[in-house]
């Protein structure tokens, strides 16, 4: 009997911060996040008891944040229906080739370390990296890929893909979102909020971290795709979800509602750095934010959800690791990467320094 010529194996590992599953998970899950030094830059002899300090503080509040959500994070539940839809797409345009696509999470489960087994158990002979961050930060992107480059030891050549903050699929799923609430507010004057998750100001002015620009390339192509079919839109950036005393990008996000009152319109909001649901959108802006529009008096207050399942978004995502894997063209690395930030330090899968 002959054997037929096998396909790759290829595991796509889609990298997410992760979030509780429940009450209880809060604060180990909050201890993680701040025990990380791209989180809290400082030694592990004091950023480990300042983690624990935090997360102790910080873990009454946060449970309440998460009960509004009946207790935990729909993160993992709505990164698994992408992960599932980019298979399905991935082993459409790869046929001959087995795609398995696995999450692994920076904060909670599934741990890095337990994919990175999965992974490793699968046996590939591609590995491609690919962060649900369209834009590359220290604090999201470089702290995956560094976790999991201590963590893998398996089979395969591996390949990072660092960023799409210009990703034709992802930017005209955002246009068409936003364009759906702007037809809702029809007659009604409205300023387009681009809100991304804050940093903290001393990591870009200080480290070069390329993150604000990245955000700027990703609005500024959104806008130009509005505007290329409705004409001129009233816009903005800002940042939400600030944590700490030391300062963040700017303006934050409730700044920008409070002009939006006094400047007489309405905001259409829409998230610019997360890919789906959670808590950021789901309390942070539908509510606290909401709530802040109706006091100010901005109105209408109206939200553009996160690109989840979209298959534009998906699409987009399949072309960044199919790029990857031939590592042809620009992208996924061209677009939007500072010229000066190493060339990409992941361009080959493993940490350059
Ligand atoms: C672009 C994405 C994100 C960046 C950049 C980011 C930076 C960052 N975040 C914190 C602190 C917290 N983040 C929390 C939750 C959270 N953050 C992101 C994304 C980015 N964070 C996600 C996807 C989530 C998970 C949401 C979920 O549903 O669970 C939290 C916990 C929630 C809370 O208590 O507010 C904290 C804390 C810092 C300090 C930081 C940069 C330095
Ligand atoms: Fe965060
Ligand atoms: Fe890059």
């Amino acid at each position: 009997m002959t054997e037929a010529t096998q396909g790759r194996r290829i595991a796509v590992v889609l990298f997410n911060l992760g979030g509780p599953d429940d009450q209880a998970s809060v604060k180990p899950f909050l201890f993680n996040l701040f025990n990380d030094p791209a989180i809290i830059g400082l030694p592990g002899i004091v950023r480990t008891p300042l983690a624990k300090l935090i997360s102790s503080r910080r873990e009454t509040s946060a449970q309440a944040n998460y009960a509004l959500m009946g207790g935990g994070s729909p993160l993992l539940p709505e990164t698994r229906r992408q992960a599932g839809a980019l298979e399905t797409v991935l082993n459409a345009r790869l046929s001959g080739d087995t795609v398995r696509v696995f999450i692994a999470m920076r904060y909670w489960n599934p741990l890095t370390e337990e994919t990175a087994a999965e992974v490793a158990a699968f046996g590939p002979d591609e590995v491609v990296l690919l962060p649900l961050y369209p834009q590359f930060s220290t604090t999201t992107t470089q702290s995956s890929l560094k976790a999991w480059n201590a963590a893998y030891s398996g089979s395969g050549v591996s390949r990072a893909v660092c960023c799409y903050p210009a990703a034709a699929g992802w930017v005209e799923a955002q246009a068409q979102a936003i364009g759906e609430k702007l037809d809702e507010a029809v007659g009604q004057p409205v300023r387009v909020l681009f809100s991304a998750h804050g940093i903290p100001e001393k990591l870009v002015t200080g480290k070069g971290d390329p993150y604000q620009e990245q955000i700027e390339t990703t609005v500024a192509a959104v806008v130009a795709a509005i505007e290329a079919r409705r004409g001129p839109i009233d816009h903005a950036i800002c940042y939400q979800s600030r944590v700490g005393p030391m300062k963040w990008l700017g303006p934050s996000t409730p700044e920008a509602i409070e002009k939006a009152a006094r400047d007489g319109v309405g905001v259409v909001i829409t998230p610019i750095a997360f890919v789906s649901e959670h808590i950021e959108t789901l309390v942070e802006l539908d509510i606290e934010y909401g709530e802040l529009a109706h006091e100010k008096g901005s109105s209408p207050y109206l939200r553009a959800p996160a690109v989840g399942i979209e298959p534009l978004f998906i699409d987009a995502l399949a072309e960044a690791a199919v790029s990857a894997l031939s590592r042809t063209g620009v992208a996924p690395f061209g677009q939007g990467c500072k010229a000066d930030w190493k060339a990409c330090p992941y361009r080959n899968g493993r940490q350059a320094a």
